[in-house]
């Protein structure tokens, strides 16, 4: 399947790293660094009451190719800053979405915002990394690790400040994430990785087993206002959204549309 395409692109990437970055040396610089944004806390504490927000830097992906051809990724921050964004997603890998690890550390000079570093982590280097370049927080995917594997990178993520977001897309991963954390962040994806199909009943049939203390991140398809009520009535505290915004002329415009009027329906509707 693709992601196995993605995994093997990555291991190459990783032993390439291994040639510039050391773990002592990325310790040392981590040590001198400033705290991590807390992105978590950013989502436990929304700026639209009853949803909050990760948007995505996103310019191409495996199932749709060039998503945005005019990319400017700080001024696509700086905008999703302004709309009222809780957080970003800032995609890093380059072969699959062109994407750029310093497109991440130029955002982090000019955003407030906490980040985070969406890339296929298999290799506990490419998290001291995700630090090093200006993260705030990594993307782990259930379907690309073991459980034990993703018990290692999770502690060490947490160990030098960043936060994790353990993404699942169906209830076998969900089972294995539960054994590793009851708690923290959990995203169900709706596109299935094999086929590229993409539904929010995902969400709907795994939110029932997330436990209450977790915080649920619905990801991938989300494009309307209707999406977000859809999903939050279904128990999704959060949304991760990429296309939707990177298609559009104004982001603030489409934020502020699908975010905006739902915020209020969801309050008025009092979805927990
Ligand atoms: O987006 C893809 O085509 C893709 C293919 C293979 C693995 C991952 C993929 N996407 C990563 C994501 O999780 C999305 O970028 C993210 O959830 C936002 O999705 P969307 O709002 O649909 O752009």
């Amino acid at each position: 399947m693709y992601l196995d395409r993605i995994v093997e692109t990555k291991k190459s990437e990783v032993q390439r790293l291994k040639e510039t970055l050391n773990i002592s040396e990325a310790k040392q610089r981590i040590a001198a660094m400033p705290p991590t944004r807390g992105f978590e806390a950013a989502l436990r504490s929304p700026k639209r009451s009853g949803m909050a927000l990760i948007a995505e830097v996103k310019k191409a992906s495996p199932s749709k190719g060039l998503i945005r051809e005019d990319f400017n990724p700080v001024e696509l921050a700086q905008a999703y800053e302004a709309a009222g964004a809780d957080c970003l997603s800032v995609l890093t890998d380059s072969e699959y979405f062109q994407g750029r690890a310093e497109y991440l550390t130029r955002i982090r000079e000019v955003v407030k915002l906490p980040l985070l570093r969406k890339d296929f982590v298999i290799d506990e280097l490419q998290i001291y990394e995700a630090r090093l370049i200006g993260a705030d927080a990594v993307l782990l995917i259930a379907a690309i690790l073991p459980t034990d594997r993703l018990r290692q990178l999770k502690a060490l993520a947490e160990s030098i400040g960043l936060d994790a977001l353990i993404e699942v897309h169906n209830k076998e991963e969900l089972e294995r994430v539960l054994k590793v954390t009851d708690h923290g962040l959990i995203g169900v994806n709706n596109r299935n990785l094999h086929t590229f199909e993409t539904s929010l009943t995902v969400t709907a049939e795994l939110a029932t087993y997330v436990p209450e203390q977790a915080l649920l991140i619905s990801e991938s398809a989300i494009r309307t206002a209707e999406d977000i009520a859809y999903v939050g009535s279904n128990g999704a505290k959060g949304v991760l959204i990429g296309e939707t915004f990177m298609r559009r002329p104004d982001i603030g415009e489409a934020v502020t549309e699908v975010m905006g009027a739902v915020s209020s329906r969801i309050d008025t509707e009092e979805v927990r």
